[in-house]
């Protein structure tokens, strides 16, 4: 299979349990709650998205004629050394593309793999790290892995504090909570904390790139 991706990059994984680890980001053009033109945001089942995933042009982008060329691409990016080896898909929604052929090749090059997901489609069972960002209004088929990662608060109607709570039944090691990065980042994350301190099955995590000039 072919696979469209919009950009890679080296740097830090800034968000959840796994923050501060080098990283390959390798993110995939396309997802499945918004077609990622400004024009249809507001109709949009995700709407307050902070990524351009429109198209293969970005830096380390493109079209990859095969799993084995993108993992061949994914090892230049990380550059020397085989010690801890990790590669993050995210997108845009990576589950709309990632297949068995680019697990097992990722494998082969020597990555430990992790995911960032919507949930509204099964998670790759060889993944070995799975992040699971529930939205709003969605389905969320995936109901374990390794961290669900809740952005908190969701513009529109949201979740529920009811829905909050059956969330965190669901089968994930770690339950947090992102404050969602918009015009009113400072409010967001005190209704954040504020969550967390009430509930404390919940954990505060912060997108640390974004203070730390890192992508
Ligand atoms: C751009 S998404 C791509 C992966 C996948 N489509 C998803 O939503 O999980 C990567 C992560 O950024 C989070 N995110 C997107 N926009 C955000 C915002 N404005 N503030 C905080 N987190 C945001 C998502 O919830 C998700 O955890
Ligand atoms: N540094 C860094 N960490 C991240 N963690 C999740 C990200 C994403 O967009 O999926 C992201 C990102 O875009 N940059
Ligand atoms: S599901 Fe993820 S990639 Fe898609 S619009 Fe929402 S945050 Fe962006
Ligand atoms: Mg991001």
């Amino acid at each position: 299979m072919a696979y469209a991706v919009k950009e890679m990059f080296l740097t830090l994984q800034g968000e959840g349990v796994q923050a501060g680890r080098r990283a390959v980001f390798l993110r995939f053009a396309g997802c499945n709650l918004w077609s990622g033109r400004e024009q249809d945001r507001a109709s949009a089942i995700c709407r307050f998205c902070d990524t351009d995933f429109v198209g293969i042009d970005g830096l380390g982008g493109g079209k990859f004629a095969d799993a084995d060329a993108l993992a061949a691409a994914a090892l230049d990016f990380w550059g020397d050394g085989a010690e801890g080896r990790y590669i993050v898909l995210t997108g845009g929604e990576p589950m709309l593309q990632v297949d068995d052929a680019l697990v097992d090749a990722l494998h082969a090059g020597g990555f430990t793999i992790a995911i960032e997901s919507n949930g509204t489609l099964p998670v790759h069972p060889g993944i070995d790290w799975v992040c699971i960002s529930p939205k709003a209004g969605s389905d969320v088929v995936q109901r374990s892995g390794h961290e669900l990662k809740l952005v908190w608060p969701q513009p529109g109607v949201g979740h529920s504090l009811a829905e909050v709570d059956g969330m965190a039944g669901w089968a994930f090691a770690h339950h947090l909570i992102q404050p969602l990065d918009d015009a009113h980042a400072v409010d967001n994350a005190r209704a954040a904390i504020a969550l967390v301190m009430d509930r404390p099955q919940w954990r505060l995590t912060v997108q640390a790139h974004k203070y730390l000039g890192l992508r």
